[in-house]
């Protein structure tokens, strides 16, 4: 190890590295997607730095709305999204985005279009940026396949058609995990600040065929349905065997992350107040679902795979229950 700390391993695997040599295998994966994921990385880079300062912003009594300097300081999910909109926008290979901060598709501008559509969670757990507790950033990539304008129909397509999604997971160090689908496997990238860069950390990412954890917010059991009150209940009190344990941090992007390194099933239901649950389709359920699912495990709403949905509307809810296949498969008989 040189004076100057740990050298950079010459055979690292870089996250751009590790993308060009996909696009030699996966015809889909071609140069415009490797561009693509590098600008989505850039972002999520950009972000995790702001991530790490928010705390202190607080610390040094930066409050409101402007730092030390007198400038505007955005909040940190306004500061994500324009950071998104921007790094895919400057691509050049998107023609249509779905942010959840943004009410209606974005367009991208002509002169800058690709043939990718984009849904994406900038900052996925904002409730938790205060306390800070881990939040996360989701995206999730379609190829545009019809002619003519780009249009919110390109958008609305089930999460089997996607080619690409990921998450970043901002907590007590940066990942990004990623999947280009068609087997291709789950692929976890750790960042290095000394380095500016995304290394492959966690290559084949699988997820345990049954876990011993289950995530759901029990503030709601008194809305939930009567088989999933009794499948909870059986979790904890179980006729043979041990107990599950129980863990929920309320940021999707910490809670699906432990399930794919744990086992496990994550659970965000339908309730009376909320019939179709509280996540977003494109943009946090399918591309959780695809990752999942492309680690072994199973995603469904309760009566479908999530992945076959045919969306209606770009911010459409759906009710969410996915990790290990054996557990996944035995709360389905409780539901149905
Ligand atoms: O507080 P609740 O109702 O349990 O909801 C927690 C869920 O809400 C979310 O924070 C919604 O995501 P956003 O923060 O991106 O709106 C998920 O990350 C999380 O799983
Ligand atoms: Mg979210
Ligand atoms: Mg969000």
């Amino acid at each position: 190890m040189s004076q100057q700390g740990p050298a950079f391993d010459v055979n690292a695997m870089t996250l751009t590295r590790w993308v060009l040599g996909q696009q030699r295998t996966a015809p889909s994966a071609t140069g415009d997607l490797t561009q693509l994921l590098n600008s989505i990385q850039t972002a999520v880079k950009a972000i995790q730095s702001a991530v790490r300062k928010a705390g202190i912003a607080k610390l040094h009594g930066i409050s409101g709305d402007t730092n030390v300097q007198g400038e505007q300081v955005k909040k940190l999910d306004v500061l994500s999204n324009d950071l998104f909109i921007n790094m895919l926008k400057s691509s050049y290979t998107t023609c249509l985005l779905v942010s959840e901060e943004n009410p209606t598709v974005i367009e991208v501008e002509n002169e800058r279009r690709g043939k990718y559509v984009v849904c994406f969670d900038p900052l996925d757990g904002s409730s938790n940026i205060d306390c800070l507790v881990s939040v996360g950033s989701i995206f999730s990539i379609y190829k545009k396949t019809s002619a003519g304008e780009p249009s919110v129909s390109d958008a609305l397509k089930p999460g089997n058609e996607l080619v690409a999604a990921g998450y970043a997971l901002y907590g007590s160090a940066t990942m990004l995990v990623l999947a280009l689908g068609k087997g291709k496997g789950v692929h976890g990238f750790m960042y290095d600040p000394s380095l500016g860069e995304f290394i492959l950390t966690d290559p084949n990412m699988k997820i345990p065929e049954k876990g011993n954890i289950y995530s759901i917010n029990e503030g709601y059991a008194a809305e939930w349905e009567a088989g999933l009150k009794q499948y909870i209940d059986d979790r904890k009190q179980p006729k043979t065997g041990k107990a599950y344990g129980a863990r929920y941090v309320g940021s999707m992007v910490a809670d699906v992350h432990r399930t794919i390194k744990y086992g496990g099933i994550f659970m965000y239901p339908a309730t009376k107040s909320a019939p179709n649950g509280k996540l977003r389709l494109l943009y946090e359920c399918n591309p959780m679902s695809f990752i999942v699912t492309e680690a072994g495990g199973l995603a469904s709403n309760g009566k479908i795979p999530i992945l076959d949905i045919v969306p209606t509307g770009i911010h459409q809810r759906a009710p969410c229950y996915l990790g290990s296949k054996k557990d996944v498969e035995e709360l389905l008989q409780y539901l149905n």
